[in-house]
């Protein structure tokens, strides 16, 4: 049965030991779509992505992708639910010991029993999606930093995953690079079929890019939208963060005892 939302998350609690994380997240990724998950740093944006993957369990509520609700899933169903789930994470570090072509057949060679003469032309295909073809033989320390991403680009697509997930995925790049990676990121989901989520710091960029956007804070999605909507929305939180303000409803500091009495309490 193919369900209209590839994830669906319902009334999820998530706590890091004491620490709250979420309370009451509901969120849905509809299949095919692009979308951005944003919000203040510590927000639980990686965290979001962690639990998706099944790396983390909630607290309460439930987690379902493609129908299996994620959290109630054995490990053997986890591990055959993940081998349909690429994912790059901040960074997306190739191994530095193998060479372009290998970091990408690295899942294939990992999960399937298909022959060398078949992971030789998959690789070939997928470095073409990401314009490296040609840069098969070099080793990661001879890319750029902008190519180093497209190579982790290509080894998260190596085996057709139905749901990508992206970890800030523009970090560190030259805004000619940063292009060129938020395009592949459309251009691929597309191709693939796929439905792709983007954790990130990216505003503009991202809104560029994807169908749907999901701002979290305290815990829970504060505002949601297309990104004309977002762009177009008179949220408080929604226009600090879309316009990168200082001053807003996101306070700077990390919650604290009163400045004064925490100086006084260190002199007791
Ligand atoms: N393994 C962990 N154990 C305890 N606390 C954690 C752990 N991982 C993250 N946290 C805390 O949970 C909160 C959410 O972290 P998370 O990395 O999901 O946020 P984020 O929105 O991705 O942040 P950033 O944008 O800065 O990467 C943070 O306050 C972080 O300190």
């Amino acid at each position: 049965m193919a369900f209209q939302n590839l994830v669906e998350i319902r009334n999820l609690a998530f706590s890091y030991h004491q620490r709250p994380i979420f309370h009451e997240l509901n969120l849905a990724l509809p299949r095919g779509r692009v979308v951005a998950i944003m919000g203040g740093s510590g927000s639980g944006k990686t965290t979001l992505l962690r639990l998706i993957g099944g790396q983390l369990k909630p607290t309460r509520g439930e987690v379902q992708v493609d129908g299996y609700v994620v959290n109630r899933l054995s490990m053997a169903e986890l591990y055959r639910l993940r081998r349909r789930i690429g994912m790059l994470f901040q960074f997306g570090a190739l191994f530095t010991d193998l060479s372009v072509f290998d970091n990408v057949a690295f899942p294939l060679r990992e999960h399937t029993d298909l022959p060398e003469s078949m992971i030789h032309d998959l690789v070939l295909m997928k470095l073409q999606a990401v314009g490296l073809r040609g840069a098969r033989d070099l080793m990661p320390s001879e890319l750029s930093g902008g190519m180093a991403r497209r190579v982790a680009l290509a080894r998260a697509i190596a085996l057709d995953p139905m749901l990508i997930l992206y970890d800030e995925p523009f970090t560190g790049l030259d805004p000619i690079s940063l292009g060129v990676i938020g395009d592949l990121i459309r251009r691929l989901n597309d191709a693939l079929g796929a439905t792709s989520v983007v954790v990130t710091h990216d505003i503009q960029e991202s809104l560029h890019i994807v169908d749907y956007v999901y701002l979290l804070s305290g815990g829970r999605v504060i505002a949601q939208g297309t990104p004309d909507e977002i762009r177009a929305s008179s949220d408080p939180f929604v226009d600090q963060f879309i316009h990168a303000r200082k001053d807003g409803p996101v306070a700077f500091h990390y919650p604290a005892l009163d400045y004064g009495q925490d100086l006084l309490e260190g002199r007791a």
